[in-house]
């Protein structure tokens, strides 16, 4: 059996009630919000997995605190074998991420630059980054955009540079929030029908949330459907559909 590159057990995350007044407008007081309530789940190595749910399901606050950006309020979570709250640098570099609000390059460098100061910082190999750098270019359609500086770019040729940089150290984990959505319609294609099946074949576990779900039936190996914090189900898509279907259609309760 391939080995378990995510392990997720009991996972919880809520978000402290803001302490500063203006979060408190006419004296209401913000209340706590959970985004995770005793999550529980699995990814090998080699498989792509989806994580689908309705806006304020948890996706992105999972995804975050897998890649070490945010603590867990309780619960474990394990990527490549190391504890994410206390093995935090070992097992950030396990992971590549591209998260929605990661869009953390430096705007006067140029991709080529950005790459390579990521490139050090993850340790790879001097010799081989420029190679890397180029492969990963070749493959996102990215190459006449490394040595332009950043601040010029579109959301989508950012979005391009920021996968490039989750994919250079060749994580085992690979974690993507929404990630195709500033692409254009062909390049987010390449990026499904290619590029994922490329990265997944050489071993990398595959953790993806989106709301297309055309793309998640092509791509996904295996569906987690999120709702309210829960894991609602897991399978195929096919066997996720039918609780995917009455997640998506029940009335939110401040409209019903
Ligand atoms: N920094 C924060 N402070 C307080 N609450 C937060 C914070 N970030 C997220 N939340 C809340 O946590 C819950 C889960 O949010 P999260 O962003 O993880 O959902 P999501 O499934 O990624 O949603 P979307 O599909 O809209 O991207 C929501 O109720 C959200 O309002």
């Amino acid at each position: 059996m391939p080995p378990l590159e995510v392990e997720v057990v009991a996972l919880e995350k809520t978000y402290p009630r803001p302490w500063w007044p203006w979060a408190r407008p006419r004296g209401r007081n913000e209340a706590p919000r959970t985004a995770l309530r005793g999550l529980s789940f699995e990814v090998e190595a080699g498989e792509v997995v989806a994580l689908i749910g309705p806006n304020g399901a948890g996706k992105s606050t999972l995804l975050r605190i897998l890649s070490g950006l945010l603590l867990p309020s309780a619960g474990t979570a394990r990527v490549a074998s190391r504890d994410v709250v206390r093995e935090r640098p070992g097992c950030r570099r396990e992971v590549g991420a591209a998260l929605a609000d990661d869009r953390g390059l430096a705007p006067r460098l140029t991709a080529r630059q950005n790459l390579r100061f990521y490139a050090a910082l993850y340790d790879v190999p001097p010799p081989e980054v420029d190679t890397r750098i180029e492969e990963w270019a070749a493959a996102l359609e990215a190459r006449r955009l490394l040595d332009r500086e950043v601040r010029t770019f579109s959301s989508g040729e950012k979005a391009r540079v920021v996968l490039m940089r989750a994919l250079l150290h060749r994580p085992r984990v690979l974690l993507l929030d929404e990630v195709t959505r500033s692409l254009d319609p062909g390049a987010a294609r390449r990026l499904r029908t290619r590029l994922l099946s490329d990265v997944a074949a050489r071993g990398t576990a595959v953790l993806f949330a989106s709301h297309d779900l055309a793309e998640v039936e092509a791509v996904a190996h295996r569906v987690l459907l999120l709702d309210a914090g829960r894991l609602a189900a897991a399978g195929t898509f096919a066997q996720v559909r039918p609780a995917a279907e009455s997640v998506f259609a029940a009335v939110p309760r401040e409209e019903a």
